[in-house]
């Protein structure tokens, strides 16, 4: 997928933006809140159809406005040209457009752009919580396999309704109960195995691509399923049953699972710096481009916002060689165009600067 054009209304502090990005890598500039990470910010709202600065829509519609709006006009990978629009108000629910047809369905926008990203805060993908991990799994298994997004719906269904059984203290193996418990195991199981899949095709990417960013450490991506080893789902339950309906939910199964990051038998965080974790997770994010590209024959579009604060300027060219040679639709924000010096060796490139929420391209 690529974006031929993008128009934002009334998105934070801008009022109104036109401009057709390159194919390639778009160098975003400008100083200290003049707007740069609301267009990053916009652009993830294609990709997520929520921010990853916020949880309220509201805070990202510009003050005294009612709405805003992204609109982008885009090329998929097999050419075909589409025209999606993205709208919130401070009341509605979700909607979107994809050439002309309305929909209040997110999966129906984020299936259609890829967009992944890359902040400051990213070293919360090995520091933060296992939720974060497992949304890292779970976005490249919605892109890649069809039923995904389905399955982890009905798991998530199954998962409440269980809670919901264990806080009334039901007897679960009432042959009304009994029923959502072999459908929790049916589908936790199968939601297991893709995770755990997908983890081994990811290993050897990562293996490779750290060799090349952190030579000096020999880094270990493992993937926990979320109860005992060698236990099938049914046992942990079971051996679980009291505990869980002492506690009220569900303390085993796929919504506990997690990635480990370990380094020399330790873990990442504990022996990697700064600046090396970000590394780490630049190499993680690199794999999952890769083989996403390898599994859809698709291109994902990848937001790097405030490189400068990330990265040293070797690390930073690193990281976007590797992009733009994987041919990624790149967007990239820096306080000033210093901060990305090698980027005049990149042919195909646009510069934008952005001044009091107006975008102008160099
Ligand atoms: N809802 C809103 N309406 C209007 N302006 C807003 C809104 N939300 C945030 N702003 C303002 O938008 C401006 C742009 O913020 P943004 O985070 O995009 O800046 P930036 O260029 O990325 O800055 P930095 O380099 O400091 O990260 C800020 O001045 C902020 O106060």
């Amino acid at each position: 997928m690529k974006l031929d054009r993008v128009q934002l209304t009334d998105f934070r502090n801008i009022k109104s933006a036109d401009f057709n990005p390159s194919r390639s890598l778009s160098l975003i500039s400008g100083k200290n809140g003049s707007g740069k990470s609301s267009i990053i910010e916009a652009l993830y709202y294609l990709g997520y159809g929520r921010s990853f600065r916020t949880n309220k829509h509201e805070s990202a519609i510009q003050h005294d406005a009612e709405r805003f709006s992204i609109f982008t006009r885009c090329t998929d990978d097999s050419g075909d040209e589409s025209a999606v629009g993205l709208q919130r108000s401070r009341h509605d629910q979700f909607t979107c457009s994809i050439n002309g047809n309305h929909s209040h369905r997110l999966a129906d926008l984020v299936s259609l752009i890829p967009v992944q990203l890359f902040t400051p805060q990213s070293t919360d993908l090995i520091i933060g919580s296992p939720g974060e991990r497992r949304r890292f799994i779970d976005w490249g298994l919605f892109h890649v396999e069809h039923q995904f997004n389905l399955m982890f719906q009905t798991f998530q269904k199954l998962l409440k309704t269980r809670n919901t059984l264990l806080k009334r203290q039901a007897n679960i193996d009432a042959p009304e109960n009994a029923y959502w418990e072999q459908q929790f195991v049916t589908v936790g199981e199968h939601l297991n195995a893709q995770r755990k899949d997908y983890v081994s095709r990811l290993q050897p990417i990562f293996n490779a691509i750290c060799s090349e960013f952190l030579p000096e450490f020999s880094l270990e991506i493992s993937y926990y399923k979320g109860w005992e080893k060698d236990a099938s789902l049914t046992d942990s339950l079971l051996r679980k049953r009291e505990y869980d309906s002492k506690v009220g939910y569900t303390t085993s199964g796929p919504h506990k699972s997690d990635l480990r990051f370990k380094v020399d038998g330790s873990l990442a965080q504990e022996i990697l710096s700064r600046g090396q974790l970000r590394m780490a997770v630049a190499a993680l994010q690199l794999s999952q481009t890769k083989l996403f590209q390898q599994e859809t024959q698709r291109k994902s579009i990848f937001l790097l916002d405030d490189v400068g604060a990330e990265l040293d300027i070797d690390k930073r060219e690193r990281f976007i060689d590797g992009l733009v040679a994987m041919d990624t639709q790149l967007f990239v924000t820096a306080i000033e165009r210093e901060q990305l010096d090698f980027i005049d060796k990149y042919k195909d490139k646009k510069l934008f600067h952005v001044e009091h929420g107006h975008v102008k391209e160099e």
